[in-house]
């Protein structure tokens, strides 16, 4: 049993319009995931997909007005809400997308201090961190506004990475750094992985996650579309299930830089059946009848009923 499965997940946001009246929009639909101890799963797709609102029901942090549906379960426990509460920031970490989430009132040395509960001395491990991460030694003793955005994301990154976290959930831990730091960040979530813990690695930055990546999930409008293994995002993209996964594989630069005609759905105008068939090459008349289901394919799995 993986350390996280994550089964038929589904976010809506209500709304009210007007006195009485209460509107729901679904924002994310049947979505699955899993992460098992020692592995990275690298989440991909294009922005809007639904890759920081999984970060944040893992979490538990969800504004109030969202409506969750389906399982999360943890170490082979529903993850409830007064099991979050324990768990959270010790055994679940989170790099979150934004650098609004460190405590501005707060020297960002004390901050990844007070995040140590992997048995380490607090000191040693943040200046480790810092070190590993190419921030500056006086860095510690600074307030986030005094940062850059690039340091702050990587007082972020040390955070969640001197956790001892079982689970650690990374949303977007690389934007805007440069290579080399990019490279140690990832090679840090790699050695956590290799350690032991399950690593979710949210990216826009594939060939970078791909480098270290076991496994890698792909997020379309809200649901996943395709669970593959690393390995087989390489060479033409056909050992892929998902066209969507393929097409997105082939938007990267190297692979040619084809673009995907068309527009991901908003969420208020889905269409039947499967979410990509608008944009799919190889959609026929049933795939707009019901949405597919997800099914083993190959090692792996698709929601995609032309799919071989
Ligand atoms: N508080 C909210 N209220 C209503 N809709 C929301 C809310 N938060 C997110 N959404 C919607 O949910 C969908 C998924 O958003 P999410 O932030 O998970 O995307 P993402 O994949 O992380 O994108 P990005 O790559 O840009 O970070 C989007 O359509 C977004 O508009
Ligand atoms: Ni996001």
């Amino acid at each position: 049993m993986a350390l996280l499965e994550v089964d038929r997940l589904s976010v809506a946001f209500t709304r009210y319009d007007g006195a009485f009246r209460q509107s729901e929009t679904a924002v994310m639909h049947d979505l699955h995931v899993e992460a098992d101890r020692g592995e990275i799963v690298a989440v991909i797709g294009s922005s809007g997909s639904g890759k920081s609102l999984l970060a944040h029901a893992l979490l538990g942090i969800l504004p109030d007005n969202a409506v969750v549906r389906g399982t999360i379960r943890f170490d082979g426990e529903a993850l409830t809400p007064r099991r979050l509460e324990a768990l959270r920031g010790r055994d679940i970490a989170l790099v979150p997308q934004s650098v609004h989430y460190l405590d501005p009132l707060m020297r960002v040395g004390a901050q990844v201090r007070s995040a140590v509960h992997n048995g380490g001395d607090p000191v040693r491990e943040q200046r480790e961190a810092f070190a590993r991460l190419r921030l500056p030694a006086d860095a510690e003793k600074r307030y986030p506004h005094q940062l850059s955005g690039g340091m702050a994301r990587r007082v972020l990154v040390s955070t969640a990475t001197v956790s001892g976290a079982k689970l650690l959930v990374a949303d977007e831990p690389t934007p805007g750094l440069d290579p080399a730091v990019v490279g140690e960040a990832l090679a840090r979530l790699r050695q956590l992985a290799d350690e032991g813990a399950a690593v979710l690695l949210i990216s826009h930055d594939i060939e970078s996650a791909l480098r270290v990546a076991d496994r890698v999930a792909v997020f379309y409008a809200g649901t996943t579309v395709e669970l593959a293994s690393a390995a087989d995002f390489a060479g033409d993209g056909s050992q892929l299930r998902h066209p969507y996964s393929r097409a997105l594989w082939r938007a990267l630069p190297q692979n040619g830089f084809v673009p995907i005609a068309g527009f991901q759905p908003h969420p208020a105008e889905l269409p039947e059946g499967c979410l990509f068939a608008p944009r799919c090459g190889m959609a026929t008349a049933e795939c707009s009848r019901e949405r597919p289901a997800m099914r083993e394919l190959r090692g792996g799995k698709a929601r995609c009923i032309h799919a071989t």
